[in-house]
């Protein structure tokens, strides 16, 4: 076929698609989601190519090639980030950064702000999402199972000594799945356990709820602005594994208390619970 013929046929494909996500919110939402994969998959081939061109394999200086790609996606979905704190990042040595998980457009967010040296930890399912999974891996990201306690925990230890020996900031996302109810689910203790294991700080970063531009269970995929606050690190030096409890509850409160500031809605004493508890916040291929 002639290329002109293509780009003709490409044109009035995209057409088509616009006009059917203009009439159909739920079609809109969609091709959205799908076009957020697609240029998840696009930026991870061009990203790994790079990634081994230029650190020759699995590191986390991989992360700086990955957070410029990521970056530029907002601009495909009229998502604009408004981040204040930035500066609680420079705290000398490793780190647990603890955050809320809404959607896997989390990604966008999380890249916005990434510290350097800094890695997250994931699902192991996330590994077998073919070219995403490899980019992850090449980034660094520290896998778990999610279905055994024992070996999450294990490796959980096992990064609290590298990421000391190799001054690493580790991301949690202490709630554990994904959740875009506008509340937040309680949080684990994982990330807790590990910052007092390491005797590092806990720095703690809220995003602005996504309620209102990006909702499943409406099919909502809007353009919309997210707040972002990174908060003061929190030192855990002297604590113990006795202190956990403590911890992880003054960590939620905090960041809770600062999710409905930064989302313009009642604090959490004046109202009850997530507003769309049933809410599901994923697409089936990432179970
Ligand atoms: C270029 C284009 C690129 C395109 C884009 C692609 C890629 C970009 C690259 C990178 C971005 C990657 C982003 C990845 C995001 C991934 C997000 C996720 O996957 S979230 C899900 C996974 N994460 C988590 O689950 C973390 C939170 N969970 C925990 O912390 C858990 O506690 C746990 C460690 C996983 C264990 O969970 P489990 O449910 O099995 O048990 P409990 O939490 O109930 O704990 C039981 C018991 O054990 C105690 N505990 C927990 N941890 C420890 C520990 N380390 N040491 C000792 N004890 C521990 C816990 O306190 C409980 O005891 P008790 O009840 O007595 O308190
Ligand atoms: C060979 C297999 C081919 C599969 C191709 C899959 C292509 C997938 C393409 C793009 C996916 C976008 C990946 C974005 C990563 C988002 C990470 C994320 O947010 O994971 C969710 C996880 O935190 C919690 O999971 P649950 O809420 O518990 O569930």
């Amino acid at each position: 076929m002639e290329p002109g013929w293509l780009l003709w046929g490409a044109a009035v494909l995209l057409l088509l698609l616009h006009v059917l996500a203009e009439l159909s919110p739920a079609v809109g939402f969609v091709l959205r989601l799908g076009w957020y994969c697609l240029l998840c998959v696009l930026g991870s081939l061009l990203a790994v190519p790079a990634c081994l061109l230029l650190n020759g394999g699995r590191t986390v200086r991989n992360m700086r090639i990955i957070k410029n790609i990521v970056k530029a996606f907002k601009y495909f979905f009229g998502l604009k980030f408004e981040v204040k704190g930035l500066e609680n990042f420079e705290v000398e040595g490793p780190a647990i950064v603890v955050s809320n998980h809404q959607s896997i457009l989390d990604m966008m967010g999380l890249m916005e702000v990434l510290p350097d040296n800094c890695v997250q930890v994931g699902k192991k399912e996330l590994l077998y999402t073919g070219i995403v999974g490899l980019i992850m891996y090449l980034g660094g990201v520290i896998f778990i199972n999610r279905k055994s306690t024992t070996s999450a925990k294990m490796v959980m230890s096992e990064v609290a000594k590298t990421m000391v020996a190799e001054n690493v900031k580790v991301w949690v996302y202490p709630e554990g799945t994904r959740n875009c109810t506008g509340d937040f689910l309680p949080f684990k203790k994982g990330a807790f356990h590990l910052a007092i294991q390491a005797q590092v700080p806990v720095i703690p970063v809220v995003y602005s709820s996504f309620t209102s531009f990006y909702n499943p269970k409406t099919k909502l995929f809007t353009s919309g602005k997210i707040k972002v606050e990174i908060l003061p690190p929190i030192e855990t030096k002297g604590l113990t594994s006795d202190d956990v409890s403590d911890l992880t509850d003054r960590c939620y409160h905090t960041m809770r208390e600062t999710f409905f500031v930064l989302s313009g809605r009642p604090s959490p004493s004046e109202q009850w619970g997530p507003d769309q508890p049933d809410v599901w916040c994923g697409t089936a291929l990432l179970v």
